[in-house]
Formats: C-alpha cells, structure tokens, sequence
C-alpha cells in the first residue's frame, strides 16, 4: 500500500458543532512514528475555547437529555455507519498517525461500529426499578421508590495514543447515551484518527454544541479541562503516572481511570505448551506491545522454562518487522523517546545479569522484537511496563512464587494462568491481584462488553459497556408517598 501524505492537512478543531481554526494561531505538528515526517497539523486550542465548548455544551445536553433513548441511539447508530462506510480512510490515518498495522487499524474502526451499536441496545435495555417501602422492618407499602438513571453532565473523555478511535468511542458512546454532553479531549498523536472519527459523529448530525473536539497537548490544556468547574465527570485511559496526577487535580466529580499494566503470563508446569507459547507470542508482540493489556512479563515454572524459552525465541524469530502498511507485527513505536525508554530496560537487564534470547537490535524507534530470560527483581525490566516488544522471563519454583512476584508489582490490570488442571488454574487466578485473569489465553480488553478494570496503580473504577453507562449516569430516586 503506497502511502500518500504529500499533502499536509491543517485540522480544525471541532468546537460547538463547527470546525474551526483555533485562535490561538497555534497548531501542533503530528510525526508519524514509521514514515519520521510531519503528516498533518491540529489546533492548539486556548483555555478561551475550551470555557465556550463547556459552556455550549451544558445547553446542549439539556436538550439532549429530554430525548427518548431510541431517539439518542438514532444518532448512534448512524453514526456507526458513518465509520463503517469511512473505515479505509479513518484506518489510513490510524496507520499513519500511530503506526497500527492497516488490517489492525481497519479492525479497530469496525469493533469501534460494533462496540457504538451495542452501547445503543444496552442503553435501549437498561431499565430502572420500583421498590416497595414494606421490603425494610416498620415500611409502608404507601411508600414506593422509583430508580431511574438520570446523565452526570458533561463529560471529559481524554484517550491515549495506541486506540484512538476505539477508546475514544468507547467513552463518547456511552456518555451520549446516558443523556450527557462530551468534551472530547483526544492523544496528541492520536488527533486526526479522533477528528476523522468526530466528523462520521457530525456526518450523523449529532446536534450542535453536544460533543466539541479540543486538541492540544495534555501539558498544556489537560490541567485546565480536569480542573474545570463545568466538566461533571472524567473518563480517563491513559499512563499511570498522568492518570494518578489527574486524579488529584479532579476534586468531588466521579472518575473513571484505565491506566498501565505489567501483566503476567504466569506458566505452570503442567500447562499446554501449544496454548501458552501462542498466547504468550499474541499477548506480547501484537502492535509491539504498546496494548495495555499486553503480556509485560513471563513468571514459569522452572521445570519447564527451557522449553517455553526455546519455542518462544522460535517463534518470536518468525515475526514480521518493519512497515504497518504491509501489516507487520513489530513496527515503529510511538515516538524516539518511546524507543530509548524501552532500550534503557533492556539495557538495564542485560547489565545486571540477564541472559540474552533474541533481539535487543534497534533501528531509530522501531525495536526488534526480545527475549530476556533470567530476569530477577533487582531489574527495571520485572516491574516497569515498557509499552515496547521485549519480554522478561522470571523462572519460578513454584505456583506460590509466582502469585507472590505477581502481586509485588504495584500493577493489577489484567493476567493469565495456564495450566491443564482446572482446579489449580482456578487456585491461582483467585489469588492473583488483578481486574481479570484469563485463564488458558492471552490478556485482552475484549470482547467489549466484559467488564474491564485495573485495580492498584492500573485504575479505578470499571469500564466495559454496560458498566461504562452506569459510571456516565447516576442514580434519580423518586419516591411516591401514597394517601
Ligand atoms: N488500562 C487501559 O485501558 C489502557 C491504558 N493505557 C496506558 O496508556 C499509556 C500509553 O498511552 P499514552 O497516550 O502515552 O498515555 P499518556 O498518559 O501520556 O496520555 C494519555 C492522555 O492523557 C493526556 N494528558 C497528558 N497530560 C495530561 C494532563 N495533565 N491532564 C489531562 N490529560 C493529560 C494525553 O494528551 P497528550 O497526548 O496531548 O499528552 C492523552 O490524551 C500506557 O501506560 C498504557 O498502559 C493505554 C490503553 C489502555
Ligand atoms: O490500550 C489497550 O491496550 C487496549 O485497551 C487493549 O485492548 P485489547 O486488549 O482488546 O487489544
């Protein structure tokens, strides 16, 4: 696939239903981690700006929120379509914005269609309750409760670089269908995809003023959104350390935070080396480990290490490297900052005693996918997540080491256990401090509408479909005292 950037684009903001340059004057080059070139420009948009897209919004939702919920989903739906019937061009800027593999990209904008239409028909099936005062010691059938869900607000959705469109929509969906409005803050290097995205949302003729687009460094406009009086509730996916900062600046509004991860595969030694090995390879390499939910590290059974090693190096040799237009598995990380922070672990490992599998070769920002055995718990590499394709082996002794390493870490996102013995994957899995622990395969956020959580340093609170409309929306509780 030839890749056509030669003309560079300026991007306007998205701000109260028009698109618009910024009055700042300012706009932010957007690098393309593979082609090393600026492929387009976004808004620095003012604090000025972000005040009127607040405000515009609270008067928007008030409208918005007198809509039947089929209504809303209307727009939902059709905007869904929209994404559909662009998912070449929206997986274009995907590729070349992020360096996702095209397939993958293109992947994501159709799970993000699907992931939409399924937060409508969630929204059209949640329904709220009736209680009776007699159910309480000394009530009164006189006395009903009726629960219904009323919106929050306006929400701030802010989403990292690595799904752009996906952990995007899958903020903006549900806060829409809950009645809300939304403040859509989109990852620098994530800008156009989001702003593609926005305009299949405004193609669908999502009512003026609902949803405004507000690109511009985090450092810079990210305080001023999370610290604004306006916004009522924040949606955050993001790095630990921006998502611990945000939470203290964010005061008496509820907060939704998906944040690092340092999942472990851990592999006993009764486990199905088939599964493990192809789990483990997937979980690991896919998008070159920049996935949250990636596989960070390998806690095996020390009977079974040397073969677990030899297959992975194996396969790990098989990888594709190279461009994400031919859809390689390893490509360029997100940036040259990325790619140092990534070779200072491995670096850091190998100094301090680690063995050497494979790898450990770097070209600028793309870096070739390693194997590190031998890793121990003085080395960086067991407990930093690198967002980067290099895997640490800790060999273990025993399940009971390895749940005790597990939980070290100050991580708790997702892990996986394998072993051909249900009970004893089981045992492990309910002591392992994590959201979810996927028994027999590879960590993953989906399907979509699982809960997903962190738990420790990778979250609070829980997303998925269905959980992501109850933290968007409240409960209102009305209570009839009949004569
Ligand atoms: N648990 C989960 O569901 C997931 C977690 N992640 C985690 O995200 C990280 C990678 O994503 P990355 O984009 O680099 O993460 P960052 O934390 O660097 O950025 C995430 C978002 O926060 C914005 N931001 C930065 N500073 C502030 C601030 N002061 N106030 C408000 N917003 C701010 C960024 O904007 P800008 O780009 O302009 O700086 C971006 O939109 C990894 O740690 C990964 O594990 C990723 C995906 C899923
Ligand atoms: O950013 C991430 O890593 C995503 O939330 C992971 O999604 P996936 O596990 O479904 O790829």
């Amino acid at each position: 696939m030839a890749s056509n950037v030669s003309e560079l684009t300026t991007y306007m903001a998205y701000l109260e239903g028009e698109w618009k340059k910024s009055s700042s004057g300012e706009t932010i080059a957007i690098q393309s981690p593979y082609l090393r070139k600026t492929i387009g420009y976004v808004q620095a948009v003012t604090q000025d700006e972000v005040d009127e897209a607040i405000s515009a919004a609270h008067k928007a939702q008030k409208e918005w929120a007198t809509l039947s919920v089929s209504a809303r989903g209307d727009y939902l739906d059709r905007w869904a379509d929209e994404l559909v019937n662009n998912s070449e061009e929206i997986a274009k800027a995907i590729m070349h914005e992020v360096g996702k593999g095209f397939k993958d990209a293109q992947k994501e904008v159709v799970r993000t269609a699907d992931l939409i239409r399924y937060t409508v028909q969630e929204a059209l099936h949640m329904h709220g309750e009736a209680l009776k005062g007699d159910g309480f010691p000394g009530g009164d059938q006189k006395k009903i409760g009726i629960v219904e869900r009323a919106p929050l607000g306006v929400v701030l959705a802010i989403a990292p670089f690595n799904y752009p469109v996906n952990l995007a929509a899958s903020k903006i969906a549900p806060a829409l269908m809950s009645g809300n409005a939304v403040i859509f803050k989109p990852a620098t290097q994530g800008s156009i995809s989001g702003i593609k995205m926005i305009e299949a949302l405004d193609k669908a003729g999502l009512p003026k003023g609902l949803l405004s687009l507000t690109t511009g460094r985090g450092s810079v406009i990210g305080d001023y959104l999370v610290e604004h009086k306006g916004i009522n509730m924040i949606s955050f996916t993001g790095g630990s350390s921006t998502g611990r900062h945000l939470s203290k600046q964010a005061t008496m509004i509820p907060l939704v935070l998906e944040l690092g991860g340092k999942d472990p595969a851990i592999v006993c030694e009764d486990a199905n080396m088939d599964v493990a090995v192809k789990s483990i390879m997937n979980g690991a390499f896919s998008y070159s480990g920049q996935r949250c939910t990636a596989i960070k590290r390998v806690l095996v059974n020390e009977n079974v290490a040397d073969e677990l090693v030899t297959r992975l190096k194996a396969e790990i040799e098989k990888l594709s490297v190279g461009s994400p237009e031919v859809d390689s598995t390893i490509v360029p990380l997100i940036d040259d900052k990325s790619a140092d922070f990534v070779q200072n672990l491995i670096d850091d490992a190998l100094t301090k005693g680690a063995t050497l599998v494979t790898g450990n070769k770097r070209e600028n920002n793309l870096i070739y996918p390693t194997l590190i055995d031998n890793v121990t718990e003085d080395m960086d590499l067991a407990w930093i997540e690198p967002f980067g394709p290099v895997l640490p082996i800790i060999r273990v002794k025993a399940d009971d080491e390895a749940i005790e390493i597990a939980n070290k870490s100050e991580y708790g996102l997702q892990a996986s256990v394998f072993s051909q013995d249900i009970d004893r994957a089981l045992a492990v899995a309910r002591q392992v401090e994590a959201g979810t622990v996927q028994i027999n395969g590879r960590t993953e956020r989906g399907p979509d509408h699982f809960p997903f959580l962190g738990i420790k340093s990778s979250g609070m609170g829980v997303q998925g479909i269905h959980h992501s409309l109850l933290s968007m929306s409240r409960e209102r509780v009305t209570v009839l005292n009949l004569k």
